[in-house]
């Protein structure tokens, strides 16, 4: 069967400041910018390929390019070296605002949602209450809202009651969930299990040993943009333990 995820050789490259202005100087006597590039590679020669159904957790220390990674797995970043091929829709829950507009009602964020994951007016009006339900009675109650008044954990609660509603076969879940109280995250545990168990790839970030343990199989370590550990959860944390400590 073919990988549900093909990466290769994928590289991306940030500024480390935004580009300074040019001076006088340079404009009349050059026309360009003179300063060099403080640019940096967040990711280089990832490669690795997941196959659908599993579960894959993502580690590694702050910054190391985890969330980058997973941006460009749901499309939302475009690589600058190599590339990401992913085979079948992908849901992402990446960002606290789960890429819904503050502006917008929850209500209308949802609708707008669903239809880019193509899902009808029809089809949403027939999830919409499993998915608040899920969310819980303060998201229901301020779905009229905008969504920016919601509070982290009411973006959250919605926002991973619809991904996870969605026909989507791939799943992206960023550290995000920690967001949730432990009642709302114990019901989401029960969802993932679930998602799993109906054959879902998932691909997750988390610092938490407990969840990689719980859900991922297999593990991917990356350290300063660089893919440094493929293999078995357990062995993968581990490794990054051993790091952490030499660290110290
Ligand atoms: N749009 C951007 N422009 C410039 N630099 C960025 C951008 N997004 C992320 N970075 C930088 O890229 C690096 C990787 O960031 P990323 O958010 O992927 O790390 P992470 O592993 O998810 O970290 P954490 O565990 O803290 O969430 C960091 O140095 C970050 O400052």
């Amino acid at each position: 069967m073919r990988p549900v995820i093909e990466a290769k050789d994928l590289g991306i490259e940030f500024y480390r400041s935004r580009r300074r202005k040019m001076s006088l100087r340079e404009i009349v006597f050059k026309g360009k910018n003179l300063a060099p590039k403080d640019t940096f590679w967040a990711l280089r020669n990832i490669s690795f390929t997941v196959e659908q159904g599993e579960a894959v957790g993502l580690v590694g220390g702050n910054g190391s390019g985890k969330s980058t990674l997973l941006k460009m797995i749901a499309g939302v970043m475009i690589p600058d070296e190599g590339g990401v091929k992913v085979r079948g829709g992908v849901a992402p829950l990446i960002e606290l605002t789960g890429g819904f507009l503050g502006e917008l009602t929850a209500r209308d964020n949802l609708y707008l949602a669903g239809g880019l994951h193509g899902l009808s007016k029809a089809q949403m009006d027939e999830r919409y209450d499993e998915i608040v339900d899920f969310a819980g009675p303060q998201v229901r109650a301020g779905m009229d809202m905008a969504y920016r008044h919601f509070s982290s954990g009411m973006q959250v609660r919605l926002a991973f009651a619809l991904i996870t509603t969605l026909d989507e076969p791939i799943v992206l879940v960023d550290e995000v969930l920690a967001v949730g109280d432990r009642a709302f995250r114990e019901k989401c545990y029960l969802r993932m299990e679930n998602m799993l168990a109906g054959g879902k790839t998932l691909f997750m970030v988390s610092h938490s040993e407990a969840d990689l343990r719980r859900f991922a199989k297999r593990g991917l370590y990356l350290q300063q943009g660089r893919l440094v550990g493929d293999g078995p959860v357990e062995e993968i944390i581990e490794q990054y333990n051993a790091d952490a400590d030499a660290a110290r």
